[in-house]
């Protein structure tokens, strides 16, 4: 048997072209959506998925604000063009690339920003939401994860889902995400000191794959039937994208996520999604 792809670029694009209408009902109401993205350095992986959003805004009408700080801007210039951010009214959601250059804190830039303009959904307060489940941003690979799972009809609800990695973007985020009653999964987080991980795997109805090492879930790991979600970017000699699971694994999962072409698209579309819910409650609340 081979797994049934999980096919992030068509739900993606299935998502921007949902969103293209809310954008239009918001702009009809007065309302522009604008996405801010401040990039530090000159990183060329950065700079790609940077320019990659704002392609995205673009294709669903929602306005486009770039802001770039060399490498050696100091905590103070950054700090600057975060404070231009929150008070730019073009500017509805923002990011800050990560990561910032080194001897920068990072947590001090990203408290400073207005949670009302947390555009990634990994803001303090956002993920403090969370975890008191009141209506904000969501995390927006854990969310990608959620609709690309939904979209392709794969059981949540009363699922066991293995998470591999305690990241703040994925691991540690997605587990408040799926048990909410919404989703009513059940979750188990593993990471370097999990004890016989690849028994816990074997339990796994859904696993999600974020420990960023190349081909650590093994077909053996997997129980037949599962869905696996591969998170992983690692890069080989050629800079080649590497996932978190064995290629093998195709051969045992009903439903595997394929890398590139996965989680990364749906990642790109929930930004979108944030961007545009964030403008649709501002609008209610006038
Ligand atoms: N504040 C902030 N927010 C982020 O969301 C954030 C960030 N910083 N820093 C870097 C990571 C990385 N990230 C990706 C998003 C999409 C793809 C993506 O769409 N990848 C494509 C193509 C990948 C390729 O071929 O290189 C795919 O998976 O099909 C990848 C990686 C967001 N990040």
């Amino acid at each position: 048997m081979t797994a049934q792809i999980l096919d992030g670029k068509a739900t993606a694009a299935a998502i921007k072209s949902e969103l293209t209408a809310r954008v239009a009902a918001l702009k009809a109401r007065g309302i522009t959506p604008g996405l801010g993205t401040l990039l530090v350095g000159d990183d060329p992986g950065s700079r790609w998925y940077v320019n990659g959003k704002h392609k995205d805004c673009a294709e669903v009408g929602i306005a486009s604000i770039q802001r770039e700080l060399p490498a050696t801007a100091s905590q103070e210039d950054i700090e600057e063009v975060v404070r231009e951010l929150n008070a730019n009214p073009q500017c509805t959601g923002y990011i800050v690339q990560l990561p910032l250059p080194k001897g920068i804190d990072t947590n001090r830039v990203l408290e400073l920003m207005d949670p009302l303009k947390d555009a990634d959904g990994l803001h303090p307060t956002s993920l403090g939401r969370l975890v008191l489940n009141e209506p904000g941003p969501l995390p927006c690979t854990p969310y990608g994860i959620v609709e690309l799972l939904r979209h392709h009809g794969v059981e949540i609800n009363g699922a066991h889902v293995v998470v591999l990695g305690r990241g703040i973007t994925v691991g540690r985020s997605i587990g408040l995400l799926l048990t909410r009653k919404s989703e009513n999964a059940t979750v188990t987080l593993c990471h370097t000191g999990t004890r016989d991980l690849s028994g816990l795997l074997r339990q796994a109805d859904i696993i999600v794959a974020a420990a960023g090492v190349p081909h650590l879930v093994k077909p053996e790991d997997v129980k037949p039937g599962a869905a696996v979600l591969d998170v992983g970017v690692s890069r080989d000699e050629a800079g080649k994208i590497v996932g978190d699971v064995h290629p093998g694994v195709a051969e045992v999962a009903a439903w595997i996520s394929p890398n590139p072409g996965g989680v990364g698209p749906m990642t790109r579309a929930q930004l979108l999604v944030n961007v545009v819910e964030a403008a649709e409650r501002t609008g209610s609340a006038r």
